[in-house]
């Protein structure tokens, strides 16, 4: 019995932040005195104002007084910690009622026997899958090897760092069913994370990983692995740790089973039907924007997100439909991470290929940071902080990897003069095999998967060499580990230049400032599983490719997906990187490329797999709530009835949906009319602004915090320096300068917008930043 979604009314105890403080004095306007009263008059002395997505979600009975905030939209006071579990809630009077959870020392004896012995039970079943049905296993060369082959890992040192973690997530996920079973525990209280004891005393506490070693002085440059940077929580952010959430999960039993309708307790529709129902591909051009908007959202996710499908032992991927995908396997002879689509046998496309079942397995699970029993988290792979970890990896040994050791520089593929992205020796690096393919090696695992993100990656490669070579001009004394260090530290400053100067402001008009230790910077779940992927509406299904004066070709994204042998040709590159700062990206809204919900990865087979139906799934798979509970979460009412999406999509909507509580989180928030001239609605809008704010607040390297916070601050000369990257600057300085010689200064806006004309890559338009303030 979990608690009803309507039922709900969400409030926050939040600390202090300046979110609209700040937009306010950027932005010069005066508030009308009338209008609003400023949250000092009206909440507590030691509460804010804030926006609700801004203070530590919390869901319970009773709400927080609501505020005006200094643009005149509702808050709420909010006062203290970011968390939307336990604690706080019990201390604080609105969290009467909520029984915590006493966990007796044989009880838990009992459950951690129950676990292991059911975790053993799990092992043997896989092993028997594995070796009695061909069907086990996803055939390569498919589209849905091409889906597995998205959450890839780089070694086998890799896959068994990833287990070991995955595998204890599981043994306390048993052991909080059994736990729940033995004794009766409700959902609510999973919810609100009330079994509150710490499991690192106890036999089930070697499930938890130990926090990470840190020197006793915070070193100069960043960890590779981004942990040491909160002082206080030194595994805040590093790879193979949790999400956090906004709200918290909702699961049929409150630990990991996927949610079921609020309408009488049905399932859910199949994501493949809802895909059909509301997706269609039209081509809606964007008017301001250029695809680089789209590719640096992708390769910038890729830098702070990703999660695992979960695989075999060995690494290899599961498998959840038939061989001939006509049906799913039934639950007793698959694996227990699986959740196939299954997709309607009226499909209007993948029903003409009789296809019944689209595989998908379930995320790889972390155990709790605070290391007690509570329901599932799903694991980040990479460094959640931005850091280049796409550049550089997010571990000692894929950068070592990747490093060529000669005076601080990245190794590259010497292509007849034309730096590459060194070759993949991986032979299932690519999708096809056949003659001429080729993928390429960079920090991140899904370095090949569009041409255009492979282009991006060589991009910064070519840029950290680049500065590599100016330090070791200027500094002729530094060794190479001086200049990799270094430079890696000015390209991520770059990353962060353009990502908060250049692409936020296209999506956001605020964000809040300084550096607060209390800030947990991690990637929210909701923002990584739904909220961030509005950039796959964004995605042309066709690139085109302009020669000297015409179109030299029009490409089907299909064909370039782990395919990026075309950046052998010698134009290619400079081409690519043309059509990314010239074309439009498509409006973001419910119409997706046929490239992504009908051919996605197929790689040469006549139908690929649907990724709308995937990003739904997924969602559900990582337990996010409705979209109506975060419409209330960003302080919007809730939806109450399907008419209230217009009259065009709200018979499609009911036709998917038993009730409006049951829209998936991703659908909504696409579905949402626009805020303001933004490219989103206020829901999707809010929560990516929350989760940058989270990224720089608490992120003590960020590149702006001063010396009293970062420990490797830049000095006032470098930042003024710093400030004058722009994306546009970077392509110039790293072309191949065979078809490419000029910018728009902006390469997120279409050129020819005002203040946005072309100019030749050598203009003083695009300021050049001066190293020089980097000798020692
Ligand atoms: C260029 C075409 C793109 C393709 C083919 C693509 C494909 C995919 C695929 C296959 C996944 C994994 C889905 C799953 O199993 O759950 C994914 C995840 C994701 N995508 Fe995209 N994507 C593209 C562009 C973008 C863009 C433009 C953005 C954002 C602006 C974006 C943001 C994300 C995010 C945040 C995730 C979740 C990553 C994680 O946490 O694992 N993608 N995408
Ligand atoms: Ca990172």
């Amino acid at each position: 019995a979990h608690i009803p979604a309507k039922r709900m009314t969400i409030s926050h105890i939040g600390h202090p932040r300046s979110f609209d403080v700040v937009d306010y004095h950027r932005h010069g306007f005066t508030p009308a005195p009338h209008a609003v009263k400023t949250y000092r008059d009206i909440c507590s002395h030691d509460a804010e104002c804030l926006l609700p997505v801004q203070c530590p979600a919390h869901v319970h009975d009773d709400s927080l007084m609501k505020c005006k905030t200094l643009l005149g939209r509702v808050g709420i006071c909010c006062s203290s910690g970011q968390n939307h579990t336990g604690f706080q809630l019990l201390l604080n009077e609105k969290g009467r009622g909520h029984q915590l959870v006493h966990v007796d020392f044989q009880v838990l004896g009992d459950v951690t026997r129950r676990s292991r012995i059911e975790l053993s039970e799990l092992h043997l079943r896989e092993m028997r899958i594995l070796t009695n049905s061909r069907a086990a296993l996803v055939p390569l060369g498919t589209a849905s090897y091409g889906h597995f082959r998205n959450s890839r890992l780089h070694n086998v040192h890799d896959l068994i760092d990833v287990m070991n973690v995955a595998n204890r997530a599981i043994e306390i996920a048993l052991a909080t069913r059994a736990f729940k079973d033995r004794k009766g525990i409700t959902n609510q209280q999973l919810e609100y994370g009330m079994i509150c004891q710490d499991l690192r005393p106890t036999p089930l506490g070697a499930a938890c990983p130990s926090p990470p070693m840190c020197p006793p002085v915070a070193p100069h440059f960043r960890k590779i692995d981004g942990s040491c940077n909160n002082i206080n929580n030194p595994s805040w952010g590093a790879p193979l740790t949790p999400y956090s959430r906004l709200l918290p999960p909702l699961y049929h039993d409150g630990i990991w089973t996927p949610r079921i309708s609020e309408d009488q307790g049905q399932p859910l529709s199949s994501p493949r039907l809802i895909s059909t129902t509301l997706f269609s591909d039209e081509d809606i051009p964007n008017s301001e924007y250029t695809l680089m908007l789209m590719q640096y959202g992708q390769f910038l996710s890729h830098d702070i997100t990703q999660s695992l499908d979960t695989s075999f032992a060995n690494g290899s991927a599961i498998s959840c439909c038939s061989e001939d995908g006509s049906e799913e396997i039934p639950h007793e002879f698959r694996h227990f991470a699986c959740f196939p689509i299954i997709i309607p046998r009226k499909d209007p496309f993948f029903g003409t290929y009789k296809q019944g079942c689209m595989n998908f397995v379930r995320s790889v699970l972390a155990p709790r940071s605070d290391c007690t029993l509570g329901y599932a988290q799903q694991m980040n792979k990479v460094s959640h902080y931005i850091d280049g970890s796409a550049i550089y990896g997010s571990s000692a040994d894929q950068t070592r990897a990747l490093r060529s050791f000669d005076n601080g520089k990245l190794k590259v593929f010497d292509d007849f003069g034309r730096q590459l992205l060194p070759l993949s020796e991986d032979p299932e690096a690519c999708l096809t095999t056949e003659q001429g393919s080729a993928c390429f090696t960079a920090g991140d695992t899904r370095t090949n998967q569009m041409v255009s993100l492979t282009v991006l990656h060589t991009l910064f490669m070519r840029e950290h060499n680049r500065i590599a070579n100016e330090l070791a001009q200027i500094n002729p004394h530094w060794g190479d580990e001086r200049i990799f260090l270094e430079a890696r530290k000015i390209v991520t400053a770059e990353l962060q230049v353009i990502t908060y100067n250049e692409y936020l402001p296209t999506l956001l008009d605020s964000y809040s400032y300084d550096y607060d230790q209390r800030v947990e910077p991690s990637v929210i779940n909701e923002f990584a599983s739904a909220v961030f992927r509005f950039g796959h509406s964004m995605v042309d299904g066709i690139l085109k490719i302009y020669g000297k004066r015409k179109l030299e070709a029009a490409i089907d994204i299909p064909e370039i997906m782990f395919h990026p042998a075309r950046l052998r040709k010698q134009e290619f590159y400079d081409q690519m990187l043309t059509t990314m700062t010239t074309d439009s990206i498509q409006d973001v809204d419910n119409a997706m490329s046929d490239a992504l919900t009908k051919y996605m990865f197929r790689a040469g087979n006549p139908f690929g797999v649907d990724l709308a139906a995937i990003n739904i799934q997924r969602g559900r798979d990582h337990g996010l709530r409705p979209y109506n509970d975060y419409r209330e979460l960003v302080g919007q009412e809730r939806i109450k009835s399907f008419e209230e999406f217009g009259p065009e999509l709200s018979a499609r909507l009911r036709s998917v949906y038993a009730s409006v509580d049951d829209v998936d989180l991703w659908v909504g928030g696409l579905l949402e009319p626009k805020y303001g001239d933004s490219v989103l609605g206020l829901t999707f809008r809010d929560i990516i602004a929350e989760q940058f704010s989270r990224l720089k607040k608490g992120d003590k390297y960020f590149f702006e915090h001063d010396p009293t916070i970062n420990p490797g601050y830049f000095i006032p000369e470098q930042l003024v320096e710093l400030r004058k990257v722009a994306l546009s600057r970077i392509i110039c300085d790293n072309r191949d300068g065979i078809l490419l010689v000029r910018q728009a200064p902006n390469a997120f806006r279409k050129p020819g917008l005002p203040g946005n004309e072309y100019v030749d890559c050598t203009s003083p338009a695009l300021p050049h930043m001066n190293l020089l303030y980097w000798q020692d």
